[in-house]
């Protein structure tokens, strides 16, 4: 039987590397992609030593449409097909709203809102080609179902990705796809490194790991997110078991937000 093909922007570290290993582990062959060229090499390679032959990579950025296009293209290429588009690359800005400008905006929009977007079109469109059933599958954020000071532009993004994956699910139903969110708590990626040392910065009073700290330790289930709890979900998401879930922005978060 043909290997089910799935892609994961952003998966030279962090959150997207736990998700492209978990659907590795579930058998899939898997595209990764970063920006970041020489990181997402030393993962390829890591990630083959680790006994994963059906991975592959592509550079780009997700802010291009062209980009994306490519992605897909050479996902195909190489693996034959596409069943699953993970929109996980994401990133972060923190400022105090009146400091808010132009270009964090633009950066971050782009990145996060526009390269969901463009993602979710390049993989659609890849799905209605072949005549088959999809699956995409979106980085949201406890930040797309509340608003959290300093971190504006970051939430109003999460929140038009949750918008996004509404209105994508509902056009898209009738061709079989399906396309749900993940929404993390607080996990400790180098992404998170950046927003303690921005909101330390923001705020003097605070001392290195304060603002982490102070976040996860809001967490009911007592700890902050790993890799591993975000790509359990995924792994669902990708899986059969959710054929029958579709506009969904699911928080992943140990208990922080309630909705
Ligand atoms: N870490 C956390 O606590 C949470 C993370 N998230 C979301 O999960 C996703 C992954 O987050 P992390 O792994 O923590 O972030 P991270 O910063 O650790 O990793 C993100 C990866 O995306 C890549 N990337 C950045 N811009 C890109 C672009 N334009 N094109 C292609 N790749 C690009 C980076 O090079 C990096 O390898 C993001 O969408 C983030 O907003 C959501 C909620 C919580
Ligand atoms: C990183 C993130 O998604 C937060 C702080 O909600």
């Amino acid at each position: 039987m043909t290997k089910k093909v799935a892609v994961v922007t952003g998966s030279a570290g962090g959150l997207g590397r736990g998700i492209a290993e978990r659907l590795l582990k579930d058998g899939f062959s898997v595209m990764i992609h970063d920006i970041n060229k020489e990181a997402l090499a030393e993962t390829e390679k890591e990630i083959k030593a680790a006994g994963y032959e059906d991975v592959a990579s592509f550079a780009g950025d997700v802010s291009k449409k062209e980009d994306q296009v490519a992605l897909v293209a050479a996902a195909v290429q190489k693996f034959g097909q596409l069943n699953v588009f993970v929109n996980n690359a994401g990133i972060e800005a923190v400022t105090p709203f009146l400091k808010i400008d132009e270009k964090e905006l633009e950066r971050t929009f782009k990145i996060n809102v526009f390269g969901t977007v463009y993602g979710t079109q390049a993989a659609a469109e890849q799905f209605i080609k072949q005549g088959t059933s999809g699956k995409i599958i979106n980085a949201c954020s406890i930040a797309g179902h509340e608003a959290y000071e300093v971190l504006g532009t970051y939430s109003a993004t999460k929140h038009a990705v949750k918008a996004f994956t509404h209105v994508a699910a509902k056009e898209l139903a009738s061709k079989h796809i399906t396309v749900n969110a993940y929404c993390p708590g607080v996990a400790k990626t180098k992404m998170w490194d950046r927003i303690d040392a921005e909101m330390v910065k923001a705020d003097p009073s605070l001392k290195p790991g304060e603002p982490f700290a102070k976040f996860s330790g809001e967490i009911a289930l007592g700890r902050y997110e790993t890799p591993t709890d975000v790509a359990n979900l995924v792994h669902f998401l990708a899986s059969e078991d959710s054929d029958y879930i579709t506009g969904q922005a699911i928080l992943v978060d140990g208990g922080l937000v309630y909705k």
